[in-house]
């Protein structure tokens, strides 16, 4: 799978808000997944700065704090402007344009924080680097030393990504489970190996030795020589482009689904078609979808799943060269698959940490807000992703400090996630906005008012040098998915559908003509920015919409 072609722009309206603002979104409580935990506490915010700036004094920090009025972001340029700090440490530059790297806990979390940062002469959008020449500066940087330096820590180092951003709070997160327990409401992070934890603790199921041994073996050996020709997917965050840091490609089932998959699109590229699933993955689809099914049958489906029996017609495959390599904080895009999906994550290779948390606050056990689960994934297990896991939870596989190595893949991990592309979603179905491109679709998950709730928005931002149009519909899911029935009982009397598809696409959006409901998509927009991480997800899922 090819990734996106910087050349190849739609052009939208550009944004409203500038760098400077997007990046104080990601510390606005407003908009913050952990909003009325701690985000909002003083404690937490000066705990953030004294991650960040290890070696600056705390009177220096909690100053900065109270010039920015408790605005974290305005406060780190004034910090990194401050003569108290190490500029050592705090060089407010992206390393890969110096080749300075700060050390220790810095390497990961400073250059790509920094990254985001205004600089004290850029803080309004009129001041920023145009798109494009921004594009001729950054690329050859972010760019080539991603792919040239191949699997270097470097590399990774050099991704700035929103996802970074929630890292960095994260591991910010974990240690205050430590070190800052009296001002912190958040639970400390847990780490669960049995498949009995799992299931108590999040919407999956985990199969240790899924797969017969041998089949195993042979499917990793294939993978592993196929992922030879698996690509890095660049996107643009912030007027730069950036690469991912594990490879990705996507396979299919069948004809017919191949050709869905070809339609897809990311931020309206059009990407490279699938490939057809592997001898392998077909012996190993049958497993796991016998398997998916057999437990679906113990669960109360939720309205809004497919009543039918889960298929595996299409799968997102990564490649994780060491420990080191990563996918981002996100959650699955709804978009072709519909609502409340089930996807089948099989591991081989290397054991690797999956990490998820709940980003909607769970009013059965509000202390776990936001805890982070870490599951461990060993060779040939099998991880269900049941629904609400893609509405309600977020997961990543973070970069580690080492890996369980496997006998014959060493430190790479092998992910191959099996889903159920859905009839009704279809590149065909999917609204286009004002840029041209297809829409997302995502569910409200923070907003009480409209809590559970599809709307399609623009997605543009990942594509077209950091610009989105905004658009944004809200969907009536119940309608769209009694269409959806009623076209495939239609279907089936072989009754033409074309009318009342085009019918159906239009009555289950409405656009959004007034102000409040324009407020409410910029708003949203900015939640799924932050939220959803659009641009940070990394996975050929995430990118090929
Ligand atoms: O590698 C994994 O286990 C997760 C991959 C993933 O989240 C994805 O492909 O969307
Ligand atoms: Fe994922």
């Amino acid at each position: 799978m090819t990734t996106n072609n910087p050349d190849n722009k739609s052009h939208c309206r550009p944004p409203s808000q500038d760098v400077n603002t997007s990046v104080n979104t990601a510390q606005d409580s407003s908009v913050d997944p952990m909003a009325g935990s701690m985000v909002d506490d003083w404690d937490f915010k000066l705990a953030t700065l004294f991650s960040i700036f290890e070696s600056t004094p705390e009177d220096v920090l909690r100053n900065a704090l109270i010039s920015a009025k408790g605005d974290l972001e305005q406060a780190i340029p004034l910090i990194l402007s401050s003569s108290s700090h190490d500029s050592s440490h705090d060089s407010g530059h992206d390393s890969s344009s110096t080749g300075d790297y700060p050390r220790k806990k810095q390497k990961l979390i400073q250059p790509r924080l920094s990254a985001f940062l205004p600089s004290p002469a850029s803080s309004s959008s009129s001041s920023l680097p145009s798109a494009s020449s921004s594009l001729q500066k950054s690329s050859p940087s972010s760019i080539s030393s991603t792919s040239t330096s191949s699997h270097s820590k470097e590399s990774i180092a050099h991704l700035p990504s929103l996802n970074d951003r929630l890292r960095w709070k994260d591991s910010i997160n974990d240690t205050s489970a430590s070190t800052l327990t009296s001002s912190s409401s958040r639970p400390k992070p847990l780490v669960v190996y049995s498949p009995e934890d799992v299931a108590k603790r999040c919407p999956c199921t985990l199969i240790f030795n899924v797969l017969d041994k041998d089949l195993a073996t042979r499917l990793l050996k294939v993978m592993l020589e196929d992922s030879e020709t698996w690509n890095r997917n660049r996107w643009w965050l912030f007027e730069r482009m950036v690469e991912s840091p594990h490879k990705t490609s996507y396979f299919a089932e069948r004809d017919d689904d191949m050709e869905e998959v070809a339609g897809w699109t990311y931020n309206g590229m059009k990407q490279d078609p699938p490939r057809r699933f592997l001898p392998e993955m077909d012996e190993a689809k049958l497993v796991i979808r016998r398997i998916v099914n057999d437990l679906r049958k113990t669960r109360t489906l939720h309205p809004y799943e497919d009543q039918g029996p889960w298929n595996c017609n299409v799968a997102a495959v990564n490649h994780y060269a060491h420990s080191k390599e990563s996918v981002g904080w996100h959650a699955d895009k709804l978009t072709y698959l519909g609502p409340r999906p089930t996807i089948g994550s099989l591991t081989l290779g290397a054991t690797r940490f999956f990490r998820i948390r709940k980003v909607v606050p769970d009013a059965k056990n509000p202390d776990t807000a936001g805890q982070l689960i870490s599951i461990e994934l060993p060779h040939n297990s099998l991880c269900i992703m049941w629904p609400p896991m893609q509405e309600e939870w977020k997961h990543e596989i973070p970069p580690q400090a080492t890996v369980t190595p496997h006998p014959i893949s060493g430190t790479a991990r092998i992910n191959i996630t099996y889903r159920f592309r859905r009839e009704g979603f279809s590149p065909e179905d999917t609204p286009v906005c004002k840029c041209g491109v297809a829409m997302v679709l995502r569910c409200v998950f923070k907003n009480k008012a409209n809590y559970g709730k599809y709307f399609y928005m623009c997605y543009g931002a990942g594509s077209q040098e950091g610009r989105t149009c905004g658009e944004f519909h809200w969907v009536d899911m119940e309608e769209k998915l009694r269409l959806i029935s009623n076209r495939g009982k239609e279907q089936s009397t072989n009754t033409t559908l074309e009318e009342d598809r085009v019918q159906g696409s239009m009555s289950s959006v409405q656009n959004s003509n007034n102000d409040d409901e324009l407020d409410l998509a910029k708003e949203l927009e900015e939640d799924a920015e932050l939220l959803d991480l659009p641009l940070d997800a990394i996975t050929e899922d995430d990118l090929i919409e």
